[in-house]
């Protein structure tokens, strides 16, 4: 039986970098969130392993050894063997529907659908989490937060993570001006590396804490970007109540009072800019 798994996109509600490991790597605190909407992965045994990609984003990445997808396939594989598990050949199917190098995290999103799904394919259940959340962590800073898929607080460099329980449902519209960003590039941009933390103060009131929050890596992703201050003043005239970047760039969000106005918002931007990638959507909420 083939097995299916989503790949949602991830968003940094806020995203403060706080400090700089000696490797390089930055400390970050960050509340992190997730869409209704991503990438679509399917998983079945086969005679040798295959990557498959279609959707409208597939045409930026490839199938190869490099795809974050193989890489979750391969390390999950070598941890399987190491124990004299079986891991056979699968082929794995990605509809890539989230633009790439987007700051939602779409290839960590992919490799964290992929440990799951090869896990369950696998009967693979002798492995520990601390195992896995290691490999997590070696294919990506953002694999963790992903393989976790709810909303909470990431700090460390993304890979300790503290649930959310009381996190609201956030109606919003994503948006990207199709330009790619590199990571490495916006951290490496940062003006300043030591900014205060989150402030939780009432858990209750959502909305007071985003807007008393930022995301640190906006500036600098901005000059490499300039279409992202035009992107969120796009979001907040369609009517969005509180504009930001996700991670390092260049998604876009803007929350709105409801789905309807966020539908509609999400329809006449897309009409003003067909160049653009827009998508309403809705926020998990925690439990
Ligand atoms: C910025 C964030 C926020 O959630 O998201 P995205 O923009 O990628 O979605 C993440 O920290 C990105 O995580 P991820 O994309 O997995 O990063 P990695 O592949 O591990 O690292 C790519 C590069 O980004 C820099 N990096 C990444 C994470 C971090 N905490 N500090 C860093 O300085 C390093 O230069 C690293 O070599
Ligand atoms: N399955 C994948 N989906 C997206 N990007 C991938 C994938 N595999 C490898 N990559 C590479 O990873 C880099 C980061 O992509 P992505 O995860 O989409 O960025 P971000 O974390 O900023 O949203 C890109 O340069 C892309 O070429």
């Amino acid at each position: 039986m083939p097995v299916a798994e989503l790949a949602p996109a991830k968003i940094n509600l806020a995203l403060h970098v706080t400090g700089q490991r000696p490797d390089g790597y930055h400390l970050i605190e960050s509340i992190v969130t997730f869409a209704d909407i991503g990438d679509h992965l399917t998983f079945s045994l086969a005679d040798e392993d295959r990557l498959s990609l279609s959707g409208p984003f597939a045409p930026a990445i490839t199938g190869g050894p490099d795809n974050l997808v193989a890489r979750a396939r391969d390390g999950l594989r070598g941890l399987l063997q190491a124990r004299g598990v079986e891991a056979p050949a699968v082929a794995i199917h990605l509809e890539k529907n989230l633009p790439v190098a987007s700051g939602i995290g779409g290839g960590s999103a992919d490799a964290a659908a992929t440990l799951r799904g090869l896990l369950r394919l696998w009967s693979a259940g002798s492995i520990s989490i601390d195992e896995i959340e290691a490999l997590a962590l070696s294919i990506g800073a953002d694999v963790p937060m992903c393989m976790a898929g709810r909303p909470l607080i990431a700090s460390g460099i993304g890979e300790k993570l503290s649930p959310l329980t009381g996190m609201p449902r956030f109606t919003m519209v994503l948006g990207n001006p199709l330009r790619g960003v590199s990571t490495p590039e916006v951290f490496s941009r940062l003006a300043s590396r030591q900014n205060t933390g989150l402030v939780l103060n009432d858990p209750r009131n959502w909305m007071s804490i985003l807007n008393a929050s930022r995301n640190d890596l906006e500036r600098a992703a901005s000059d490499l970007v300039p279409e992202i201050g035009e992107l969120c003043e796009l979001l907040r005239s369609r009517g969005a109540v509180l504009t930001r970047m996700s991670g390092s760039g260049a998604t876009c969000f803007g929350i709105f009072d409801s789905r309807r106005s966020a539908d509609h918002a999400a329809s006449m931007l897309q009409a003003e800019r067909p160049d653009w990638y827009f998508a309403s959507t809705e926020t998990i909420a925690g439990s």
